[in-house]
């Protein structure tokens, strides 16, 4: 693991001194997936839809974020040029990372999704999906948004759990001061309130740091029990992942695992061993691989593939809703790290924690 960021503390703004210097990236200039919706079409289309939903808030009398909120958290936290805070897809507040490289990330607050990362060469990695809103109406299609505190259906709570429907808080942003390593950070949390206690009664804290290394990309989470009777929970990072054509896709690090098959019925998995060296896309897919490896890989089909190594993520999933979302399944895959197929169990005063990096590098 390379050096982590020094936390900063942001009230005091931070302004990089020292040469900038940028890293050796992953992959530069690595090709990335340009499928028919390209990088750049996609990026368009983002702003459409941004701009479509804007126009429909106001018409609600929704007020996403004002400005002036924006730029007050921007004045709190804002490290210029390396962690600033913009109103990002539909005027939602987002925090924006840029490494001295020229890779950058992007997370709304709402949901603490991270809705773009860039490769220094300007090459999104991530898929958004054209059906995306994001006006808080429902959680964001795309990007990688989280699933907590339950992955998959509930009886109790809204499919993949409430994290990704509600607004987190900044707890603080930081950059490193080492000329060399300048990681810009961000760190969210949330809180219960009576909206998530009336689904799942609980006292938890969620702290989500998200940075940036280079271009490679990397999140932590930790989730406490600051209450006083233990709970359960699930968890996935639903990563959206754009590829040239999903018939051109693999994923590969599966083989030998066994998976549960829930293509017929979500709430019936069927459970099966998988054979092949890699997966690949002919129909609808959503498997849960349990106690996967810590590293897979998935070939986008460009030349280049998406690396994702994770530190107690326990399961994979892989998804692909098909013929299901025709507009757009032939230009993303996701796969996703989860905690599902054994719940973790936090007595008050525990924490579990789980870390992932998503890199690219050429085939
Ligand atoms: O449409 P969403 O609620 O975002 O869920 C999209 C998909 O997420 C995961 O990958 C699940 O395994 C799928 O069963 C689900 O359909």
């Amino acid at each position: 693991m390379a050096c982590r960021a020094v936390a900063f503390a942001a009230q005091a703004p931070f302004t990089a001194g020292g040469r900038s210097r940028s890293r050796a990236g992953v992959a530069h200039g690595a090709p990335l997936a340009r499928p028919a919706t390209s990088s750049s079409g996609l990026a368009t289309q983002r702003q459409r839809a941004a701009g479509r939903r804007a126009t429909l808030a106001v018409r609600a009398g929704v007020t996403v974020a004002s400005a002036a909120d924006i730029e007050a958290l921007n004045k709190h936290f804002g490290i210029p040029g390396r962690v600033d805070v913009i109103a990002g897809p539909g005027g939602l507040p987002t925090v924006r990372l840029q490494h001295a490289c020229g890779s950058s990330a992007e997370v709304t607050l709402f949901g603490a999704c991270i809705t773009s990362w860039k490769q220094a060469s300007g090459d999104e990695v991530l898929y958004m999906r054209p059906d995306a809103v994001f006006d808080k109406s429902k959680p964001i299609s795309g990007g990688i948004p989280h699933c907590f505190p339950q992955f998959g259906p509930s009886d109790k709570m809204q499919q993949h759990g409430f994290a990704r429907n509600v607004d987190w808080q900044i707890a603080s942003t930081s950059a490193d001061p080492q000329p060399d390593d300048r990681d810009p950070e961000v760190t969210l949390v949330l809180t219960e309130n009576e909206y998530t206690k009336s689904m799942w009664p609980h006292s938890f804290r969620v702290v989500y740091s998200v940075a940036l290394h280079g271009e490679l990309l990397r999140a932590d989470m930790r989730v406490l029990n600051t209450g006083l009777k233990p709970f359960d929970f699930t968890a996935a990072l639903h990563t959206y992942i754009e590829v040239v054509d999903v018939e051109q896709a693999k994923v590969s690090g599966l083989k030998g695992l066994t998976y549960l098959d829930k293509t017929a019925d979500p709430k019936k998995p069927v459970e099966k061993k998988e054979e092949r060296e890699e997966v690949t896309f002919t129909g609808p897919t959503d498997s849960v691989y349990l106690k996967a490896k810590d590293y897979v890989e998935l070939d986008v089909g460009s030349g280049a593939a998406v690396t994702i190594t994770s530190n107690k993520w326990s399961d994979v999933v892989v998804w692909s809703p098909w013929t299901a979302m025709p507009d757009c399944y032939r230009s993303f895959v996701c796969v996703e790290n989860a905690q599902f197929s054994t719940p973790v169990t936090l007595k008050p005063g525990e924490f579990w924690r789980s870390q992932c990096e998503w890199a690219v590098k050429d085939l």
